[in-house]
């Protein structure tokens, strides 16, 4: 079976919102589960919504304090420019101010490999795929500030943007809407108690809570049932079936929680909007408080006449500077690879420290 990169290699795979760093790790998970036993083949994520959004566990719960990766090869993926880790509230981590994985004294050893995909497919306009690779890296020059506005005074709250999804920074304005929203229609709410099990279910019931409620309030739209049916904006209608989500200990399952796949959604915080592309998306970015928050809303969005944004204070446009001073390394470290490639006329090989590629030459250039 092609396998990119050799049996060996601990590979990090980076590249701005959209590139496909998604679509790349589900396609190798599939080619790893295709070749390797369960008991082989690990998916782990550094959230717990993150965890359970693609079937895997935590990191944590999955490497626990153990800082050696002792014969694992690590296929690990991320964008530091977008929202930095939350920072550790456990005791003894007060005097630690690594807070990026790159500050590890193990990440260069670990990485031998550094993969980063250039192409970007969410969005296809090329003036506002410039804009958002500048706000990326925290520029908001004269160019950019009159393309914003440009943008924004072209925006019209028009049918389609009635469907806007609202995002805000901060969970409490993301209740608030919600709950004023489900006030308005004005019905009875039908409260869908979510089943938990599993030995380990009381120590989970956090992580759980993050992917989703243990009570579910609706009150809109037909029902089957006890089975709600939601009509989606593309006029489909679906009966929607409870799903599992699971917390996985190894190959143990340690926890479960049988809920609606739903939430409501006419608002979300900019955390949970992360990794999703969204139509239409209506940001108030005025409590915006942390490093690439405006960059993780806009670049939701597949065109600039998605998205609608208010409370906008350029200054606030910053990129993390460690995160800018790693990115800036790893480029000095590329210029200098590549003028000693020049120099010796090496061909350009994929066992190659760091190297960039479009994913469709690289799913394209499959033997
Ligand atoms: N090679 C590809 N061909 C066509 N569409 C693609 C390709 N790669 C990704 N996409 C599409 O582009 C969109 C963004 O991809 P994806 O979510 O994988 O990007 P990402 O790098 O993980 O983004 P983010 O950093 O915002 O989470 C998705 O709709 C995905 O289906």
């Amino acid at each position: 079976m092609w396998w990119p990169f050799q049996d060996d290699d601990e590979v990090f795979i980076t590249g701005s919102a959209g590139t496909g760093k998604t679509f790349l790790l589900n396609h190798i998970i599939k080619l790893l589960r295709k070749q390797y036993k369960p008991s082989q083949v690990f998916v782990t994520g550094s959230t717990g919504v993150v965890a359970c959004a693609i079937r895997g566990q935590t990191l944590h719960s999955f490497a626990g304090d153990d800082s050696s990766w002792g014969g694992i090869q690590l296929v690990v993926s991320g964008d530091f420019f977008q929202l930095p880790p939350v920072k550790s509230k456990r005791i003894g981590d007060g005097d630690n101010d690594k807070q990026f994985a790159f500050e590890a004294d193990c990440w260069d050893s670990s990485f031998a490999l550094q993969v980063e995909l250039t192409k970007v497919y969410r969005q296809s306009d090329p003036q506002f795929i410039k804009f958002l690779q500048n706000i990326r890296i925290g520029k908001l020059g004269e160019e950019e500030e009159e393309y914003f506005k440009r943008l924004q005074s072209s925006a019209t709250m028009d049918s389609k943007a009635m469907l806007a999804v609202q995002v805000y920074p901060m969970n409490k304005d993301v209740s608030r809407v919600n709950e004023e929203r489900m006030k308005s229609l004005g019905d009875e709410a039908f409260v869908f108690k979510a089943i938990d099990s599993g030995s380990d279910i009381k120590r989970c019931r956090k992580q759980l809570d993050q992917a989703t409620p243990s009570e579910l309030s609706l009150c809109l739209g037909a029902r089957d049932g006890l089975l709600p049916v939601v009509k989606f904006d593309s006029g489909k209608t679906k009966v929607i079936e409870p799903v599992t989500w699971q917390v996985k200990d190894g190959d143990n399952i340690v926890a479960e929680r049988k809920q609606l796949p739903l939430t409501l959604a006419w608002a979300t915080s900019i955390h949970k909007c992360q990794g999703k592309t969204i139509d239409f998306i209506k940001a108030d970015l005025s409590n915006a408080f942390e490093y690439g928050m405006h960059y993780v809303v806009m670049s939701r969005a597949k065109s600039p006449e998605g998205l609608f944004v208010t409370g906008l204070d350029p200054a606030k446009i910053k990129a993390h500077p460690k995160v800018l001073r790693f990115h800036e390394k790893k480029l000095a470290s590329e210029k200098d690879e590549k003028s000693e490639e020049d120099s010796t006329t090496a061909p350009l090989a994929v066992s190659h420290t760091k190297f960039h590629f479009s994913l469709s030459e690289f799913l394209q250039n499959r033997p």
